[in-house]
Parts: structure tokens; sequence; C-alpha cells
């Protein structure tokens, strides 16, 4: 793979989970691919997750690793011929070709403005650094997609499904600020692109994802309709696309043990972090079948098929 942006870039997604899976059973036995080699994380937003894991899994290829936190360095210039007489002091040009000098593998993460509605579908920073950086690159979560999440996800419901084909449920929750859409529209594009299981996405009215990432069959306004069934029910917040980045106060979309007991006994599922009692409840995801953990988990061996592929 020559850049992870999205599943498009992914030839045959059963042998990357496979890879993902061999990882976890032996993470050290790939420890030759990454010597002498360096990867570099750019962080333009918080991270606990995808820092630790994507290091993580750099360290058990065998690599070396360098994290930096871009928010706090030079400002990066996106727009091409500009007079650069304001806050940027350098040129996306220069600063993704002379991180390309350090590096073997360079990842990125960068949200989107959720103000700049074709900016951001444009993934113009992502497509920015690859343009102009001379090694692959990786998303850590760009500003319309989180390819790294959504491989996770691919390898949790593979490793707990109890049927071929599970009903898995993305269920739109409550949240007190805006977020980006890109967690759901990647989980979204992953399962379609996947076929191995029933997806259902269930959002309130103005809440559709991007046309491109949930056609309107499999989109359901009524939660507990879509719950019924269910045997994985994977819950996020995101912002309104149609009224770009809208919020909604609408605080009966809580993922609660009266909403769970509707499904399979299913699964419960979020990327993380997670705002306790807004988007799930205690109880929900202190239960048995809360798998936040065991995605968390499964991040660094995402990470590990990923850059063990470009490595
Ligand atoms: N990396 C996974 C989620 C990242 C981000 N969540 C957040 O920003 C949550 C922040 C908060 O709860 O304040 C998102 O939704 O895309
Ligand atoms: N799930 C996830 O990407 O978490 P972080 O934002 O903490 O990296």
């Amino acid at each position: 793979m020559k850049q992870f942006l999205s599943v498009s870039d992914v030839p045959d997604i059963n042998a990357l989970i496979a890879k993902a899976a061999a990882h976890k059973a032996a993470p050290f036995a790939s420890s030759h691919l990454g010597q002498h080699k360096m990867v570099i994380n750019l962080f333009f937003n918080s991270s606990l997750r995808t820092r630790m894991s994507t290091e993580k899994a750099a360290r058990q290829l065998g690599a070396d690793v360098i994290t930096y936190d871009a928010s706090g360095g030079w400002g990066i210039e996106f727009e091409d011929g500009t007079i650069m007489n304001a806050n940027t002091a350098e040129h996306v040009r220069e600063a993704a070709g002379v991180l390309s000098q350090y590096c073997d593998v360079l990842c990125v993460r960068s949200f989107p403005t959720l103000t700049d509605k074709e900016a951001d579908y444009a993934d113009r920073i992502m497509k920015a650094f690859v343009k102009y950086a001379s090694v692959p690159v990786v998303s850590m979560e760009s500003a319309t997609r989180h390819p790294l999440q959504s491989l996770t996800d691919c390898l949790t419901i593979s490793e707990h499904r109890r049927t071929a084909r599970p009903k898995v449920v993305l269920t739109w929750a409550p949240h007190p600020r805006r977020l980006p859409q890109c967690v759901a529209n990647s989980f979204a594009e992953w399962m379609q692109a996947w076929g191995e299981v029933d997806l259902t996405i269930a959002n309130p009215e103005g809440f559709d994802l991007a046309p491109a990432f949930a056609p309107k069959s499999i989109v359901s306004h009524n939660q507990a309709e879509a719950f019924a069934g269910a045997d994985f029910i994977y819950a996020k917040n995101w912002s309104a696309y149609d009224d770009y980045g809208a919020t909604a106060d609408l605080p009966d979309w809580i993922i609660d043990e009266q909403k769970m007991a509707l499904t399979n006994d299913a699964f419960f599922m979020h990327c993380l972090p997670v705002r306790r009692n807004m988007v799930v409840s205690d109880a929900v995801i202190d239960s048995p079948n809360s798998l936040v953990l065991q995605q968390a988990n499964n991040r660094t061996w995402a990470a590990q098929a990923v850059l063990g592929s470009m490595l």
C-alpha cells in the first residue's frame, strides 16, 4: 500500500484483517520489517489511542518513531500562491517535503473545520500531505474518515460475531459538542465494502451522513426499530452533514439498558473517547457485552498491519 486514507486503498480487506490478527497472535514476529526505518506521527489534534497504538505498532515492527504535536509547531499554509504575511510560517510543500527526509512512513491526524464543508470533504490537508510527501502517508483520522479505527472495528466484529452475517447498527448518540462525521463515515464505508454484515444506520432526521457513505436504503430515523435483532450496536455522535456542523439536543438517543434489551443480546461498541451517561449509560458500557477495551486493544494490531504493509 502506498497510502492508507480510505477503504479504497485496501486491495483485500479480509487479507488485511487476517494480517492484523496474525500480529495480535505474534506481536514481534515481524520485527525485521521496520529495522532502520523511521515512522513520523504528526498530530494537529488530540489523541490517546491513536497516538499510543500507532507508536506501539511501529516499535513492535522494529521501527523507530517520532511523534510531533503539530498544533504547537509552525503554522502550516495549505493555500497555493498565497502571500504568507499572516499566521502561517511554512507551506505544506516544504513541511511535507522536509518530513519525508526524516521518515519512511508519515502518519497524519487532521480533523475537519466543521465550518467549511467543501474544504473538509475535499480532505484538503490530508491530500496536500499525500501530494507533497515522497513517502507513504497513513491517515490517523482526516476531515472525512478514520480508516485505522474502521479496520480495528472489522477485526473486533470478526472476533465476536456469533453468526456469519451479523446485524450491525451504527447509531447516532447525543453529545454536548459538535463532532466530525469521520468515524461514522468510515465505519459505514468499511462495513459496506467488507460485505460480511447487514448494516443499518440509525440517526435523527437532519443527521443523515453524506449520501456517498450512507445510501438512503440503509438509514432509519427510528432508533428502537433499528435496534430490533441487532448483534452489534456501534454508537457515535456526529454533527450534521446537510446543515453542516449543526448539533441537536436529543437526550432520548442515549444508548441505555432499555434500548439494548431490544437487540439480540448485542455487543456495544464505541471508538472512544466517550461521554458517559450522555452517549451511553454506565450500565451498558460497564456490561460484559461492552467491547470498548477490546477495540482499543485492536488498534495496535490494525496499525501494525497497515504500517507493516508499507515498511
Ligand atoms: N478519534 C476518535 C474520535 C475523535 C473525535 N472525538 C472527539 O473529538 C470527542 C471529544 C469530546 O468528547 O469532547 C471524533 O468524534 O471524531
Ligand atoms: N479512537 C480514537 O481514535 O481515539 P483517540 O482520538 O484517542 O486517538
